[in-house]
């Protein structure tokens, strides 16, 4: 006869846990006193508390030790936008999250909560204080858009409040913070090639950036309070800093801040977006022969060039949600911890 352990409330598992946000999420929740399992394709770190299981999620054998006795999984992995591997996407955000989900099930998982993004109801028109019940878009801009569109479905589909698997979607906006791979890294980047000279448009467009542990504090209430009764069940909710800022402010900061000059001569928006199609087009074209890929994608540019920001009125109201750390906090928070990436350094 097999006993089952019932699971501790004070354990959960942590999908992507080696990435940028799984690894602040780990760290938060070993404050707060959980136990985790790391599931990832890699590991990137070490620390007292974690036990780390490797593999690809798309592998149900491989996930479900890190699962098993396991009442609450955060599932926050996916590849990298920037990679825009459209079989890469669709396996593992698509077919992946529908292991996960399998996995949850069978395993008798209470609780599941997914890192999905505000960016799946964009479409590169302006979106001001968005709230959830814009309808996904219909014309997404990019494979990873696309993707997490359907991951988010599959998610929130799953709910079952009748004693199954109760699930909930965390919609993130302009992640940053110590240990970004992706957002001051590609901005450092592109102002070392001598590309950041220029503002996209007026540059009076307000976006969300939010500070990376008011993303995970959002995770943490929305896990904490996912109860058959709560109005949380199979629902997405906006995670923001609640302070919409200039894109082209927030990127001065960051750039003033690690020392590089601020963008300042306007290009028209349709002209860079014309432009950016142009150059997609034809590395799309080029692809078999040579592979080149722009800095300025469609999608940057739009991000760039558009309004985009959200309201958390409702983590607000379902979940006590507030932002923990202002933008301005984030910021110096940020660039103190990129040393590296300072103008000048070696
Ligand atoms: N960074 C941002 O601005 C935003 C991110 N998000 C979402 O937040 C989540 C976390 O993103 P980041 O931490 O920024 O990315 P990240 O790239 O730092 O972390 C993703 C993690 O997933 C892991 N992973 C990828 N494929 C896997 C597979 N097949 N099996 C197991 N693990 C796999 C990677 O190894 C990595 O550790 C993602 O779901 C992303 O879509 C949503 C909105 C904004
Ligand atoms: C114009 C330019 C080259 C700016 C450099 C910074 C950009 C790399 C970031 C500015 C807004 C960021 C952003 C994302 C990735 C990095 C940026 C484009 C996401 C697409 C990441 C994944 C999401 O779910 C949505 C994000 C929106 C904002």
């Amino acid at each position: 006869m097999t006993t089952r352990v019932r699971p501790s409330s004070k354990r959960c598992a942590v999908i992507g846990g080696s990435g940028f946000l799984g690894r602040h999420l780990v760290e938060k929740l070993l404050e707060r006193g959980y136990s985790v399992a790391v599931f990832d394709i890699r590991q990137s770190y070490e620390l007292p508390g974690v036990t780390f299981y490797q593999g690809d999620l798309c592998d149900k054998e491989a996930l479900r030790p890190a699962l098993k006795d396991v009442p609450l999984v955060f599932h926050c992995a996916s590849p990298a936008p920037a990679s825009d591997d459209r079989a890469l996407f669709q396996r593992v955000n698509v077919q992946g999250t529908c292991t996960v989900i399998q996995a949850c099930t069978e395993l008798g998982v209470q609780k599941l909560v997914l890192t999905s993004s505000a960016s799946v109801v964009y479409e590169g028109a302006d979106i001001k204080n968005g709230t959830e019940d814009i309808p996904y878009t219909a014309k997404p801009m990019d494979y990873y858009t696309e993707t997490k569109i359907e991951q988010e479905k599959l998610v929130l589909q799953a709910c079952d409040k009748e004693g199954g698997l109760l699930t909930v979607a965390i919609r993130p906006h302009g992640i940053f913070g110590p240990r970004d791979p992706q957002l001051v890294p590609i901005l450092v980047d592109t102002a070392r090639r001598g590309k950041m000279k220029f503002i996209i448009g007026d540059g009076t467009n307000l976006v969300d950036f939010t500070f990376v542990e008011n993303v995970v504090h959002g995770h943490i209430l929305a896990a904490e309070h996912l109860r058959p009764e709560s109005p949380l069940c199979g629902k997405p909710y906006h995670i923001t800093n609640d302070e919409p800022i200039r894109f082209w402010d927030f990127m001065s900061k960051v750039l003033v801040g690690l020392g590089y000059a601020a963008p300042r001569y306007h290009l028209p928006y349709m002209l860079v977006y014309g432009l950016a199609m142009l150059l997609w087009l034809l590395a799309m074209l080029l692809r078999p022969l040579v592979a080149f890929k722009p800095t300025f994608t469609p999608m940057r540019v739009a991000l760039a060039g558009t309004h985009h920001y959200y309201s958390c009125e409702a983590a607000k109201r379902d979940m006590g949600y507030k932002p923990l750390v202002s933008l301005t906090e984030g910021i110096s928070r940020t660039v103190e911890s990129y040393p590296h990436l300072r103008h000048g350094a070696p």
